[in-house]
């Protein structure tokens, strides 16, 4: 039976304040689930989330992380620093990294190995811009993006992988992928997987979808065989709505 996660990735929003209130009213409201239910604030409040949610199920990520140990790069934060505030999972591949920081899928290879070495959990995103799929290419696109960053991994690295689909094209955009568009690119992403490192991986390894996931279509989303959960952002910044997505799982 795969984990059913549902992860809120708040991106660049919630000051100190913000983050302490949304977490408890979070908490608060937080329904009886199985699924894992993560929360991804900026870097600043990853210790004041952990702090905030002492008592609750709720687990905190990162949305970044470097691939050094330590060393010269300033500005950045390595998984030593991460799990040492007791943050052990780190988000990589988002679609915003790789746009507006140019992370490409090499960099990403590097990340992801040193995160898995370490003992963090990744959620690796990945996902084909609206052209990719106008083209017919999204599959091979999706095919070389986990080939290219997760392929190198041992099979047994892959207990801490969840993988995010994100077409780039419904992120924050307001449209989504269809369910059905949605369980196609989930079931191929399972199979190029499974070809690979075989079906014990495969059928272990949860995949979200990430893209304008709302209350409104959570559920049917939620249904399909191979959708383990969801990568929530904007609606993940209420929570009235990320409960909502909750109990859709
Ligand atoms: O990481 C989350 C995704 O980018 C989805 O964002 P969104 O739910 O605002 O479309």
């Amino acid at each position: 039976m795969r984990t059913k996660i549902v992860a809120g990735n708040w991106k660049m929003n919630k000051n100190l304040k913000e983050t302490e209130a949304l977490l408890t009213e979070l908490s608060a409201k937080l329904p009886d689930t199985k699924a894992e239910v993560i929360v991804a604030p900026t870097f600043v409040n990853l210790a004041a989330a952990n702090a905030a949610l002492q008592s609750s199920t709720i687990k905190v990520a990162a949305q970044n992380m470097h691939f050094a140990e330590s060393g010269a790069y300033t500005g950045e934060i390595s998984a030593d620093m991460l799990l040492g505030i007791d943050v052990d999972i780190v988000i990589l591949g988002h679609s915003e990294r790789r746009a507006y920081f140019g992370e490409d899928d090499a960099l990403l290879a590097k990340k992801v190995k040193t995160a898995v070495d370490k003992g963090l959990k990744v959620i690796f995103c990945f996902g084909e811009e609206l052209e990719d799929r106008k083209a017919d290419k999204h599959f091979a696109l999706v095919e070389s993006q986990l080939k290219n960053a997760l392929f190198n991994l041992d099979a047994s690295a892959w207990k801490n992988i969840i993988l995010a689909y994100e077409p780039v094209w419904a992120i924050g955009t307001g449209e989504t992928a269809s369910p059905e568009q949605a369980q196609e690119m989930h079931a191929f992403i399972r199979k190029t997987i499974s070809d690979a490192f075989g079906s014990a991986v495969a059928d272990g390894v949860s995949i979200l979808y990430g893209g304008s996931v709302k209350p409104s279509n959570a559920a049917e989303i939620f249904s399909k065989p191979d959708v383990d959960g969801g990568l929530i952002g904007g609606a993940s910044l209420v929570a009235s709505d990320f409960v909502a997505i909750i109990e859709a799982i």
